[in-house]
């Protein structure tokens, strides 16, 4: 068999291996003439799956590492009878862990607690709801949008996204981009609901960039100070808006999933759908391969006060002030679009919160609350 893969998918030799010859490209130079001669696809967001790609190729299974889909048309595969995977979930720590460097980035620049604000949840499914439950560990007053869970699971304690936006001083977006169906969710964000964001609230976008009107929020932030925003994903990526850039508090070059554990893992998603979709046995996997965090332990004594020693702790594990400055480096040095890719080609290697373990010389609840809220695995003296 032959495999064509993004050079950006981590462990595609480990894990296809023994499948047959695998050859990589960048993700945007992956074409028609590139795939014609392939039976496995892989790719991630930024290559367009659709009949232009695979029209006359012989591709018979594409897998995407990622957790979004609306880079491939579905509907194609089905009908030309090709297999199909994505990797759910892959990423969604990651996710969280950019979600909550943002924040806690911008409450010690605001001289405020997190758990001093209410956080919105837009789309509750594997990222938000692992948001919503690193909140609740911290004791952070959240509230939930989701339409189609609400009405799939009958759900009463979910609001509508205007009350969210009534109610919540920093509204978290983690929506996929849907067209079509009973909730669409390109500019949900649109101009009046972006103009109904309460001053000094914090908008942060992690979903698909076309869930939220760039021009719209550019111009609410043009107007005024009273908004304080996070996008790590924007309408028309690579090449992005550059006047909406400057006015955005943290930009970064879609890059809140890299973590390497979260890339990893949508390898062995799709390695393992591959092997299942050939009726071939799984034998490799991701506990073999992984590699140890370089950064394992932390240990905190008795004196460490709370608020400080969580920050500590996020930002020897990941701190999104990186990427801003990586970004902002790359930008200035290629160019927006060019910038935007090959930061993320050459993404540093990034470990997830839960790689790390926090030592706690002694019982110190608040403390071992707020960290293992975080997502921090925690080990108290003694035990
Ligand atoms: N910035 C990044 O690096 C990453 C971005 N993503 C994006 O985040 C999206 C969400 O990821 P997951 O939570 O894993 O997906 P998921 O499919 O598990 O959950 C999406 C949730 O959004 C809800 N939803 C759909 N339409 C909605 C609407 N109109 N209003 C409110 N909620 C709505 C769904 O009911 C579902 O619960 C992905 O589709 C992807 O586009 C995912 C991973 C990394
Ligand atoms: O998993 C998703 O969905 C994402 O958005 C990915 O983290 C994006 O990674 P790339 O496909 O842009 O490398």
């Amino acid at each position: 068999m032959r495999i064509l893969a993004d050079q950006n998918i981590p462990l595609v030799e480990a894990f296809f291996g023994e499948l047959g010859e695998i050859t990589r490209l960048p993700g945007r130079r992956i074409d028609a003439a590139a795939v014609r001669d392939h039976d496995i696809l892989l790719v991630r967001s930024i290559t367009r799956v659709d009949a232009g790609l695979l029209d006359g190729s012989r591709v018979k299974f594409v897998g995407t590492c990622t957790i979004g889909t609306d880079h491939v048309d579905q509907a194609y595969l089905k009908a030309h009878d090709i297999g199909f995977a994505s990797a759910p979930g892959c990423n969604a720590e990651s996710v969280v862990d950019y979600v909550l460097s943002s924040l806690l980035l911008l409450a010690e620049e605001a001289g405020e607690a997190l758990d001093e604000r209410t956080v919105g949840i837009v789309g509750a499914g594997n990222v938000g709801s692992r948001l919503a439950k690193r909140l609740s560990g911290m004791d952070v007053p959240h509230l939930i949008c989701d339409p189609p869970r609400a009405r799939d699971e009958g759900r009463d304690d979910f609001v509508d996204l205007d009350t969210l936006i009534e109610r919540c001083d920093v509204i978290c977006l983690h929506t996929p981009l849907v067209d079509t169906g009973d909730h669409p969710t390109r500019h949900l964000m649109d101009a009046r609901r972006i103009r109904a964001l309460r001053p000094g609230s914090v908008l942060l976008n992690a979903g698909r960039g076309a869930c939220l009107d760039n021009a719209a929020l550019h111009e609410r932030l043009a107007a005024g100070g009273d908004l304080r925003c996070v996008l790590d994903v924007w309408e028309d990526e690579p090449g992005i808006d550059e006047a909406l850039f400057p006015l955005v508090d943290i930009a970064t070059p879609h890059i809140a999933g890299h973590s390497l554990d979260g890339k990893m893992r949508g390898t062995e998603l799709v390695y393992q759908a591959v092997m299942h979709h050939y009726g071939l046995p799984v034998r490799c996997k991701l506990g073999q391969l992984k590699p140890d965090p370089w950064l394992r332990k932390l240990v905190l004594t008795e004196w460490a006060p709370p608020r400080e020693a969580l920050a500590l702790c996020v930002r020897a594990c990941y701190d999104v002030r990186r990427d801003m400055v990586g970004f902002e480096r790359y930008r200035r040095r290629f160019g927006m679009a060019e910038g935007f890719d090959r930061y993320r080609a050459e993404y540093p290697v990034r470990r997830e919160f839960s790689t790390l373990r926090v030592d706690l010389k002694k019982n110190n609840n608040d403390l071992r609350e707020a960290i293992a809220g975080f997502g921090f695995k925690v080990k108290l003296a003694g035990k």
